[in-house]
């Protein structure tokens, strides 16, 4: 039988409550528009007012909301077609399984074909330098409707499909969160969508934009910081769509709702606000020597190895723990069945992922200098965002598996930094 769903209680509730969320509702937008502001004047002080603020009507236009309109619908295409193998996602609580398809890495090769077909037809691509502020007022309001829909939609679902923490009642705090775990249009899913699709590659494709701008100014060559920025980046969104599998098992799919936090963060946070050091880029080029250039190419790649190696070794464990290459890894048992890995890069820190992806977020900084903040800023929100999302993630593993989770904490004390966190 279906197990029901029970609203968490007030001391469960995640981000501050019903305030807090009110909270990020309206400074998550602001943080994005401050930030772009920012960005391109020319002090670019991360912690005071741009000088000048633009007319309002540089905020919108009918043109930017057509061509996000555009990209959502041609992403959504690509998604659709019957390419590449299908796959089974996590038993739900109905005991149920749903099927994915894992064909993201062919649809970023269509999309980077078509790229490169309209380049060589002479397509403008540098102009979206230009339009980044209306077409960020677009997503924000598109990523705010779709959360309303999706906030109305989950009042039609059976309590067991609703996710684990999304449904407390207040309605500041479920429309944040998300009610619905896995909204979908038959077999079309949503969340799994915008998760890997319109924002991650809309990131690259902002950051070619920048690129070519900024090479068309130097009526040449981009330079080698732009470069870097824009190859790290690149290798992190083709990376996730050629391991999209490996996405069945993070928190958002398995945990969290699809609300504002990840319709605003993936369609919105990640393409405007992941872009920034290529944005700032352009606006301020930053000379940078080859020996520190090829030092901070070895860190990205430190980063990248843990990052990968962890994932893929908690995905495979999680799809088939006899797989050769961790069935001689050393696990704790729990009473649901499951084991904890407690050896390979499990038994390192208890979110080596984590430690991986930071490492490489400063890779991504270091190219822009030191002279500004403004470039580290995802750095800082990502160790912001990553603390506290172990926090949640040891809270929810504690709630799952119990004495098996003390014991996993006995043996692995550090959470991301060994002998640090
Ligand atoms: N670039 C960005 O903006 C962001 C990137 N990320 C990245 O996404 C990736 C996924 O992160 P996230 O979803 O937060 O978390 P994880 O992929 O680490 O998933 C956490 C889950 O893994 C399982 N798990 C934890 N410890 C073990 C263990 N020892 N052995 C086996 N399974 C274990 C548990 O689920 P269960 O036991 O139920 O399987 C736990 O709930 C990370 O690399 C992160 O850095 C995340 C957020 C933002
Ligand atoms: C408060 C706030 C701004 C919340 C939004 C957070 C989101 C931006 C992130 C939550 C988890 C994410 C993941 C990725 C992108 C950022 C968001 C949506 C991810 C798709 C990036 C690529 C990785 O390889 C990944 C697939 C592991 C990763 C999954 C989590």
């Amino acid at each position: 039988m279906a197990q029901q769903q029970t609203a968490p209680s007030p001391a469960e509730l995640e981000f501050g409550g019903p305030l807090g969320t009110a909270a990020l509702l309206l400074l998550l937008p602001l943080t994005l528009f401050h930030l772009l502001l920012t960005c391109h004047s020319g002090p670019c002080s991360l912690l005071s007012l741009p000088p000048e603020l633009p007319p309002l009507s540089a905020f919108w236009s009918s043109g930017a909301l057509l061509l996000l309109l555009f990209w959502l619908g041609f992403q959504a295409t690509l998604y659709l077609l019957p390419m590449g193998q299908v796959t089974e996602g996590r038993m739900l609580r109905d005991k149920s399984h749903l099927q994915y398809p894992l064909n993201g890495f062919r649809c970023l090769g269509l999309t980077a074909l078509l790229v490169g077909l309209g380049l060589a037809g002479g397509l403008p691509l540098g102009n979206l330098s230009e339009m980044l502020l209306p077409l960020a007022s677009a997503a924000t309001v598109t990523a705010f409707f779709l959360s309303l829909f999706l906030y109305l939609k989950s009042f039609t679902v059976p309590p067991s499909a609703l996710a684990p923490g999304g449904n407390s009642g207040n309605p500041v705090y479920d429309f944040f969160l998300g009610r619905e775990l896995n909204p979908r249009f038959g077999s079309f899913d949503l969340k799994y969508f915008c998760e890997l699709r319109p924002g991650l590659m809309g990131w690259a494709l902002i950051n070619l934009a920048l690129l070519l701008r900024e090479a068309e100014r130097q009526r040449g060559w981009p330079s080698l910081a732009m470069g870097l920025v824009s190859a790290f980046q690149f290798i992190y969104v083709a990376d996730a769509l050629w391991y999209e599998e490996a996405v069945l098992t993070t928190i958002d799919i398995i945990h969290d709702g699809f609300g504002f936090m990840l319709a605003f963060g993936d369609l919105v946070w990640v393409p405007f606000i992941y872009s920034l050091q290529a944005q700032f880029l352009l606006n301020h080029p930053q000379a940078l020597d080859l020996p520190v250039a090829g030092a901070i190419c070895l860190l990205k790649v430190i980063g990248y190895v843990i990052f990968r190696g962890a994932n893929s070794q908690k995905n495979t464990f999680r799809r088939n723990p006899s797989d050769p290459s961790v069935a001689g890894l050393e696990t704790i048992p729990t009473a649901t069945g499951r084991h904890l890995l407690v050896s390979g890069w499990w038994g390192l820190v208890r979110h080596p992922n984590y430690l991986g992806d930071l490492i490489m977020a400063l890779a991504w900084s270091l190219p822009c200098g030191v002279t500004h903040l403004l470039p580290y800023f995802y750095f800082f929100y990502f160790v912001i965002l990553l603390v506290h999302r172990e926090y949640r993630d040891e809270r929810q593993c504690l709630q799952k598996y119990g004495l098996a989770w003390r014991e996993y904490c006995r043996r692995v004390p550090y959470r991301i930094v060994p002998y640090i966190y």
